[in-house]
C-alpha cells in the first residue's frame, strides 16, 4: 500500500468504527430512557402493588415477600440502568476520538499479525468477539507505551506474551476526523509530544493518555511496590503519571478498590481544583483530595488552632528581623527530624511510667472526681498493658463512676431547682413515657385489687402513683442531660490534659533529657521551649508542632485508623516531614503509598530527600517493598528554559530537556527607579498577550510581595491582574501575581520573576525558590532586577540567556519621582 493508500485506509477504519459506535449509541438511547423510566415508575407505584395485611401471620408474610420482590426487581434494574448509563457514556467519549494510537504485534509461534487500536475505553463489535478499541489499560496496550518496533513482550494475568512490534501508529484525530498519522519508530512519536507540548497552558490539567511515555508507563502500571517513590525533575510529568495511574488501578481492581478508596494529598486547595478534571476526562470518579492540614485540623478539633503551612512559610521568609527568629528556624528543623520523632517515643515509654496529666471531672462547682484520683486508678493497672490499654480501662472506670454518681445526684437540691425550670414539653414528654407503660400500671392496678379483695383499696399502698413516677422521671430526665457532657468529655478521652502531656516536654533541658531518654536538643531549646509554650497558652499551635501533637496524642489515646482506604497518593512529597509520613502509614495501615515529589523544589524547612539513601521514605515499610523511580526527562518547559533552570541546581545537569525550542530566557535590570521597574512588566505583559499567551504569571517570593506589586502593577494601569492569595481556591487563566509557594505544581504559558535580585534570592535557601519559580515556565521566561542579580542567576553561564537593558517610560508619569521609589 502507497503512503496515502494507508491513510485512505485508515480513514476509512475510522469512519466504520465511528459508525459502529453511533449505532451502539442509537441502540442506548432508547433503552437509557426506557430503563430510567421504568424503574422511576416502579419508585413511585411500589406502595401501590403492595397491600399489607397484618391480620393473619400468613397475611403478613405475603406482604413481606411481595415487598422484598418488588424492591429486588427496582434494584435490578437501577443496576441494569447505570451499566447502560456507563456503556453510553463511554460510547459518547470515544465517539469524537476514538483512539489515539495503533501498535500492530505478532505473538511468538502464531502465524497472525493482530491491530491493536487504542482508546479511552475498550469497544467491541456487534457480537462481542472483535475488539475494535483496546482500553489503554488493557495488558496488551502496554506495548504501545513500552515498546518500538521490534520484539516486544507484555506482561498478562496469565503469565507474559512475547512476540514483536511490527508497527505503531499515532493518531491526531478531532471530532472525528482523522488530522494526522505518525509512525513512530524509536519512542513514542516525538511529533505528537511536540505538538501536544507546544500548545498553552490550561486552568486546568489534562490527561497525558495519548503520549505517557515508557518511565511514566512504570509509575503507572506498578502493581507490586507497598511505597512507590518517585523523584521526578520539574515538570517530568509526576502530578500526571499520578493521575494516569489512579485511573489504571481503578480499572485493574475495577471489583474491589471504588474512587472513595483512595486519597489524594495535594499541595493546596487550589491545586486540588487544577487537577480536578483529568480523572473524569478518563471516565473515572474523582478520587478523595485533601491537604495536610486539612487532616491536622480534623483531628485535633475545635480546642487548638494550627497554624497553616503557607503562614509558616510566610513566616521563614519575611520575619528575618524579628527576635526568636533564628530560635523558630531551628525549632522547625529539629520538631520535622527523626530525631525528634525517637525523643517522642522515648518520650511515650516514659509517659506510661509516670508522666500521664489527668484533667478532673468538674460539676456544679464540685470536683466529681479528682486528677489524683484518676492518677491512682491508672497506677493500679498493670503497667504490662500498653498505654493506650490503660486509658481505655480508665476511661470505663470513669463512665461507671459517673453513672454511680448520677444515681446520688437524683435528689440533690439542685435538682429540685432545675425542675421548676421544666417547660411543659419536658412534662408532656414524661407523660407520653407514662401513657405508654399504662397497660402495665393497669394489670399492676387490677393485680393490687385483686390482692385486696373484700378490702377497699387503698390507692397509697402498692398502687403505682403516677405523680411519683412522673417525678422521678423528670429528675432523672434532668440529671441525664446533665451529665451527658460529662460523659462526652470522658468518651472523648478529655480527662487527658494533652496540651499539658505536650507542654511538659518543653520545660528545660534537663527535663526534655530526662524525658526522652537523653534526646540531644539543638541550638536556642530555651527560646524554642518558650515560643513552644506561649503558642500553647493562647490554644494554637505552630505548623511544625501539629503533626508531633497528634502523635503525642495517639500515644495516649491509641492510633487512628481508616482501613477503608487503599491507595494514598502524596504530591509535592518532598514537603512532608519524616513525622508526617509516619503519621499517614499509621492513619492508613491497610495502603499503598505513592510519593512523588522533586527534591529540587523543596522549599519547605521539614522537607524530605525522596531519593537518598537514607531517606526516612524508604525506612517506612523497608527497602523490599519500596521502589524508587526516577523521572529525569522534562516536558513542561522549552529546551531554553529547561537549560537556564537545570543550571540553578547543584546536580541539575542530569535533566534533560525535552526538544521544543523557543526564546532563551530574557534577563530585564530595570534600574532603581520602581515605576520603571514595574512599567518594563507591564509592557512585556501587553506584548506576551499579543503573542497570544494567555496565563501569564508574575511571580514573587512572599505573600507580602505579592500584594506590593500587584498594587503597583495597577497603579502602572495593569487592567485585569488577578491577585492569588492562599484563599483563593478556583485556578482559572489570565494574568495573575503569585506567590512561589502557591504556584508549585502548577504551570504557565509565561513566568516573570517580578524580583530575582540579590536581596531577594540571596541566601543559599532561596535557590530552590527561585528554581521553582522558574521551573512553572511552559513557553516564556522573563526575570527582573533592579540593580544586582541573585548570585542564583549571577552564576550562570552567559550563553543561557538573553539581557535586556532597555528604557522604558513608567505608564502612569503623572506622578512626580519621589525619594521612596529609590531601592534602599
Ligand atoms: N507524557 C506526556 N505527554 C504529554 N504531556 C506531558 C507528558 N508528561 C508530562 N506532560 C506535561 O508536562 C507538564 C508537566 O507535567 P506535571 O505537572 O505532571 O509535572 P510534575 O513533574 O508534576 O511537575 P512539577 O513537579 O514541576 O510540579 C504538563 O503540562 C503535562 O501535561
Amino acid at each position: 500500500m502507497t503512503e496515502t493508500n494507508e491513510r485512505r485506509w485508515e480513514k476509512e477504519r475510522l469512519a466504520h468504527v465511528r459508525q459502529e459506535l453511533q449505532d451502539r449509541l442509537d441502540e442506548l438511547e432508547p433503552q437509557v430512557a426506557g430503563l430510567a423510566e421504568q424503574a422511576a415508575d416502579i419508585r413511585k407505584r411500589f406502595w401501590e402493588e403492595v397491600t399489607i395485611n397484618t391480620s393473619s401471620y400468613t397475611d403478613f408474610e405475603e406482604a413481606f415477600y411481595t415487598i422484598n420482590q418488588q424492591s429486588r426487581v427496582l434494584a435490578e434494574r437501577e443496576r441494569g440502568h447505570q451499566l447502560l448509563v456507563q456503556q453510553w457514556k463511554s460510547v459518547n467519549r470515544l465517539l469524537p476520538l476514538p483512539y489515539f494510537g495503533r501498535i500492530d504485534f505478532k505473538e511468538k509461534g502464531i502465524n497472525f499479525t493482530e491491530q491493536v487500536y487504542i482508546g479511552v475505553s475498550s469497544f467491541t463489535d456487534r457480537e462481542g468477539l472483535n475488539f475494535l478499541i483496546y482500553d489503554w489499560r488493557t495488558p496488551i496496550a502496554s506495548l504501545y507505551y513500552d515498546h518500538a518496533s521490534g520484539p516486544a513482550d507484555y506482561e498478562t494475568p496469565m503469565g507474559r506474551i512475547e512476540g514483536s512490534v511490527e508497527l505503531k501508529r499515532q493518531f491526531q484525530i478531532q471530532d472525528g476526523q482523522l488530522l494526522g498519522m505518525f509512525d513512530a519508530s524509536e519512542t513514542i512519536g516525538d511529533a505528537l509530544l511536540q505538538e501536544v507540548l507546544s500548545k498553552g497552558a490550561n486552568s486546568q490539567m489534562k490527561s497525558i493518555v495519548a503520549t505517557i511515555q515508557k518511565e511514566q508507563n512504570a509509575i503507572i502500571r506498578d502493581d507490586r511496590s507497598r511505597m512507590l517513590i518517585v523523584q521526578g525533575a520539574a515538570g517530568s510529568g509526576k502530578t500526571s503519571a499520578a493521575l494516569q495511574r489512579v485511573a489504571y488501578l481503578l480499572y485493574k481492581h475495577r471489583q474491589s478498590v471504588k474512587a472513595d478508596q483512595m486519597v489524594l494529598f495535594s499541595p493546596n486547595p487550589m491545586f486540588g481544583s487544577y487537577i480536578s478534571t483529568v480523572l473524569p476526562e478518563l471516565g473515572e470518579e474523582n478520587i478523595q483530595q485533601t491537604t495536610f492540614q486539612e487532616y491536622l485540623n480534623y483531628w485535633l478539633g475545635s480546642s487548638l488552632s494550627p497554624e497553616d503551612p503557607l503562614d509558616q512559610m510566610e513566616y521563614v521568609l519575611t520575619a528575618g528581623e524579628e527576635a526568636g527568629y533564628s530560635a523558630r528556624l531551628e525549632g522547625i528543623r529539629y520538631k520535622a527530624s527523626p530525631a525528634f520523632l525517637e525523643a517522642l517515643k522515648n518520650y511515650g515509654e516514659w509517659l506510661g511510667r509516670e508522666g500521664i496529666k489527668f484533667v478532673g471531672i468538674r460539676f456544679r462547682d464540685r470536683e466529681f472526681i479528682t486528677s489524683a484520683q484518676m492518677k491512682a486508678q491508672f497506677s493500679s493497672y498493670d503497667v504490662k498493658l500498653s498505654l493506650p490499654s490503660r486509658i481505655l480501662l480508665l476511661q470505663e472506670w470513669l463512665l461507671k463512676e459517673l453513672a454511680q454518681l448520677e444515681q446520688k445526684e437524683l435528689y440533690a437540691d439542685w435538682v429540685e431547682e432545675e425542675l421548676n425550670y421544666l417547660d411543659v414539653d419536658d412534662y408532656a414528654d414524661v407523660y407520653r413515657k407514662l401513657h405508654k407503660e399504662k397497660p402495665v400500671f393497669e394489670v399492676a392496678e387490677q393485680y393490687a385489687a385483686r390482692e385486696n379483695m373484700g378490702k377497699r383499696p387503698d390507692l397509697d399502698e402498692g398502687a403505682f402513683d403516677f405523680l411519683e413516677r412522673e417525678e422521678q422521671l423528670l429528675r432523672r430526665n434532668v440529671v441525664k442531660q446533665m451529665f451527658k457532657p460529662l460523659r462526652q468529655r470522658v468518651r472523648k478521652f478529655k480527662f487527658v490534659n494533652v496540651q499539658a502531656v505536650y507542654e511538659q516536654l518543653f520545660v528545660d533541658e534537663d527535663a526534655y533529657k530526662e524525658r526522652t531518654n537523653g534526646a540531644v536538643v539543638p541550638p536556642y531549646w530555651d527560646e524554642i521551649c518558650r515560643q513552644t509554650i506561649d503558642m500553647l497558652h493562647q490554644n494554637k499551635l505552630f505548623h511544625e508542632d501539629a503533626t508531633p501533637y497528634l502523635y503525642v496524642k495517639e500515644i495516649i489515646e491509641g492510633v487512628r485508623i481508616n482501613t477503608d482506604i487503599r491507595y494514598v497518593f502524596v504530591d509535592e512529597g518532598q514537603d512532608y516531614s519524616a513525622f508526617q509520613y509516619e503519621y499517614i502509614k499509621k492513619l492508613f495501615p491497610r495502603a499503598r503509598l505513592t510519593v512523588l515529589g522533586d527534591f529540587g523544589q523543596a522549599i519547605y524547612m521539614q522537607a524530605t530527600e525522596l531519593a537518598a539513601a537514607d531517606s526516612p521514605l524508604t525506612g517506612l515499610y523497608g527497602e523490599k517493598e519500596t521502589r524508587l523511580i526516577r523521572l529525569l526527562q522534562s516536558y513542561r518547559s522549552t529546551r531554553e528554559i529547561v537549560e537556564f533552570t537545570r543550571a540553578m541546581l547543584p546536580g541539575g545537569e542530569e535533566i534533560v530537556a525535552f526538544d521544543r525550542r523557543d526564546q532563551k530566557p530574557q534577563l530585564i535590570q530595570t534600574g532603581i527607579v520602581e515605576s520603571q521597574h514595574d512599567a518594563f512588566i507591564c509592557k512585556d505583559v501587553d506584548e506576551l498577550h499579543a503573542e497570544g499567551f494567555q496565563s501569564i504569571a508574575i511571580i514573587t517570593k512572599t505573600a507580602a510581595e505579592s500584594r506590593k506589586a500587584y498594587e503597583r502593577l495597577q497603579a502602572q494601569g495593569m487592567e485585569k491582574l488577578k491577585l492569588i492569595t492562599k484563599e483563593t481556591e478556583q485556578f482559572e487563566k489570565g494574568c495573575m501575581v503569585i506567590p512561589v509557594y502557591l504556584a508549585k505544581g502548577v504551570e504557565f504559558d509565561a513566568v516573570l520573576v517580578y524580583d530575582a535580585s540579590a536581596g531577594q534570592y540571596g541566601e543559599e535557601y532561596d535557590r530552590k525558590l527561585l528554581y521553582t519559580a522558574c521551573t512553572r515556565a511552559m513557553h516564556r521566561l522573563h526575570l527582573y532586577a533592579k540593580q544586582h542579580w541573585s548570585p542564583f542567576v549571577q552564576a550562570l553561564s552567559q550563553d543561557l540567556y538573553e539581557k535586556r537593558e532597555e528604557t522604558c517610560v513608567p505608564r502612569k508619569t503623572a506622578a512626580p519621582l519621589h525619594l521612596h521609589d529609590l531601592e534602599d
